[in-house]
């Protein structure tokens, strides 16, 4: 555990005592740290180099990056800009990725590819936990064929924004099954839902964090916690973040296995779609709430 109590999981203790902690870790935080995971921490440090690099590139080269998501792609919002790299599952996307933004050969190959198989490939291994933990058995071989996305972003805050405390990225869970984010970006915030307050998550170089969001929720059939966060500007030398998303079935949707769901226990979210999950989101008045009521079994009456 940290000093700021959010659990620590080290991934080569599996079987072993991090079972219970990682239970407990989904049960009540919705997040956590990760050690002796098998990304490598030079390849973390490789990537993030060449994503800042990304982030210097003129706008009109930046403006290049489109995905097929309607909601992604390059974008700004207050003093945060984004890239996103969509499917990272094919070779063929992180080389769209690569060739939209001039990307050379070496780093194509020897950082981007070998940072998404990685994080994709932990991404993986972290669900087949969660899934031996419910007893889950459906599922075990199927994870490595979901749809995971990385959103780079870029803060520019300055000591403007920063004296008048501004928020970077507004409070909200993700929608996604889990994200990874590296390892050393100051200034994110997790709630606790039991005090009702934010805790700082300060960067520990090599141990990234895993942020459960609200397909975790509708899965693990309420069973695991989503965690709401917040980005708060720290820092002016251009705080960058590298999020790797992991949404979701690529051919089916998003709902708890038949061995969650019992008289005892019953269906409390409809499958759905990830994607129109997130388009819903994305279009509605207030895109920080969460979506999970709108995909309620039973909904409540107002
Ligand atoms: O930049 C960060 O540290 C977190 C970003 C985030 O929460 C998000 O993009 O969903
Ligand atoms: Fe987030």
């Amino acid at each position: 555990m940290e000093k700021n109590n959010i659990p620590v999981i080290d991934m080569q203790n599996f079987p072993g005592n991090d079972e219970k902690v990682l239970r407990e870790a989904l049960e009540e935080w919705g997040c956590f740290r990760l050690v002796n995971h098998s990304i490598p921490i030079s390849l973390m440090s490789e990537f993030k180099a060449v994503v800042k690099s990304l982030f210097d590139l003129p706008i009109e080269i930046k403006q290049r990056n489109t995905t097929p998501l309607g909601w992604s792609g390059y974008g700004t919002f207050k003093e945060h800009e984004a890239l996103t790299m969509f499917d990272v599952v094919f070779p063929q996307a992180v080389q769209e990725f690569c060739s939209q933004l001039d990307v050379s050969d070496y780093q194509r190959k020897l950082v981007i590819e070998s940072y998404s198989k990685s994080v994709m490939a932990l991404s993986v291994e972290i669900m087949e936990k969660l899934a031996a933990i419910l007893g889950v058995k459906n599922y075990r071989h199927s994870f490595d064929d979901w749809q995971m996305f990385l959103k780079m972003s870029k803060y520019n805050f300055t000591p403007e924004t920063i004296a008048s405390d501004c928020v970077g990225l507004p409070s909200h869970v993700d929608d996604s099954f889990l994200t990874i984010l590296d390892d050393d970006s100051a200034g994110l915030e997790i709630l606790n839902d039991k005090t009702g307050e934010y805790v700082a998550v300060d960067p520990v170089p090599g141990r990234p964090l895993v942020i459960f969001g609200d397909f975790v929720t509708a899965w693990s059939n309420g069973r695991f916690h989503n965690v709401r966060h917040r980005v708060i500007g720290k820092v002016t030398t251009g705080r960058v973040s590298i999020n790797s998303f992991l949404m979701g079935p690529r051919d089916g949707p998003v709902e708890a296995p038949a061995e969650l769901v019992s008289d005892e226990h019953p269906r409390l979210y409809v499958p759905f779609n990830w994607e129109d999950y997130r388009t819903r989101q994305y279009a509605s008045k207030d895109p920080w709430e969460g979506g999970l009521v709108h995909v309620l079994a039973h909904p409540i009456k107002s």
